[in-house]
């Protein structure tokens, strides 16, 4: 069995709190290459999800295969080198005085916070390159908690892709961005998912707009729960949209991109 391809494979994965189910046999599996959206109202458990795929929750019942190995029968302090994440959780624990620069080094180490003074001259040269290829190179010397919303954004990113993972988590990458930063953004996230050796995606969102063209997937959450996931072509369609937010919605796709509204 090739197992090289196999990114994610959670099977029936349930996370229970108390009497609540957060996630409920789910089951999922995202292979190399493939870039995902998962989308859901609020409280559907997608920050849940992303949590065991980065390693940092385990489940209740059912099991979570990620990069071939089991969670909970591997050290996840060699997984997590493997996976990218930004999120607003990560972006909370960086120190407001930490350099744009030293944010996305200090990933080289699984740390936030430059407390160990020896970096060997490639991370620098990487971390640099990462910061130019987002766009923030010139704001490299920049404490991240004087960024704009959109800059710390892209350092996160940056960040994220330090230790060249083999799967990229991105929860809500463009919440809080304006209208121009947020295109930009979408854009970018279009160009690195057309990228062959970029790692496989997994795109947390709010809302359609923010989906960049080239995204293959999409999990489409509720209560927990999978409502539909599958190739996004086939599988993002009203009727699955409407069962996920319960409401009744029309959808648009035009020249790469989505969009819905309330149908009146
Ligand atoms: N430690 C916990 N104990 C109990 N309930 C929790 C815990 N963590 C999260 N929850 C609840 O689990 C549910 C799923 O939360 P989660 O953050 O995964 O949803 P989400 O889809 O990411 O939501 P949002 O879009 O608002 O970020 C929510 O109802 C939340 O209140």
């Amino acid at each position: 069995m090739n197992t090289m391809s196999e990114v994610l494979t959670f099977k029936d994965v349930s996370v229970v709190r108390g009497r609540k189910d957060l996630l409920k046999d789910v089951s999922w599996e995202v292979k190399e290459g493939q870039r995902w959206i998962v989308i859901g109202p609020n409280g559907a458990g997608k920050s849940t999800l992303m949590n065991i795929a980065a390693t940092r929750l385990h489940p209740t019942r059912g099991t979570a295969d990620i990069l071939g190995e089991r969670l909970g029968k591997v050290s996840v302090f060699d997984l997590r080198p493997l996976i990218g994440l930004s999120s607003a959780l990560v972006a909370n624990s960086i120190p407001a005085n930490e350099t744009a620069l030293n944010v996305v080094l200090t990933a080289a180490y699984g740390m936030t916070g430059r407390w160990r003074e020896k970096y060997e001259k490639l991370d620098e040269r990487r971390a640099f390159h990462l910061l130019h290829n987002w766009g923030m190179s010139t704001f490299m010397n920049q404490p991240f908690g004087k960024l704009s919303e959109g800059e710390r954004k892209r350092v996160l990113i940056a960040r994220a892709l330090m230790t060249d993972p083999e799967l990229l988590i991105l929860d809500e990458p463009a919440a809080g961005l304006d209208l121009a930063g947020r295109e930009s953004l979408v854009g970018k996230l279009a160009e690195l998912a057309a990228d062959e050796d970029a790692p496989a995606l997994v795109l947390v969102t709010h809302h359609l707009e923010e989906v960049p063209a080239g995204f293959t997937h999409i999990m489409m959450m509720r209560d927990g729960q999978v409502v539909a996931a599958g190739e996004i072509e086939s599988t993002l369609n009203e009727a699955n949209l409407e069962a996920t937010y319960g409401m009744a919605l029309s959808l648009r796709h035009e020249g790469g991109r989505y969009s819905a509204f309330a149908r009146s």
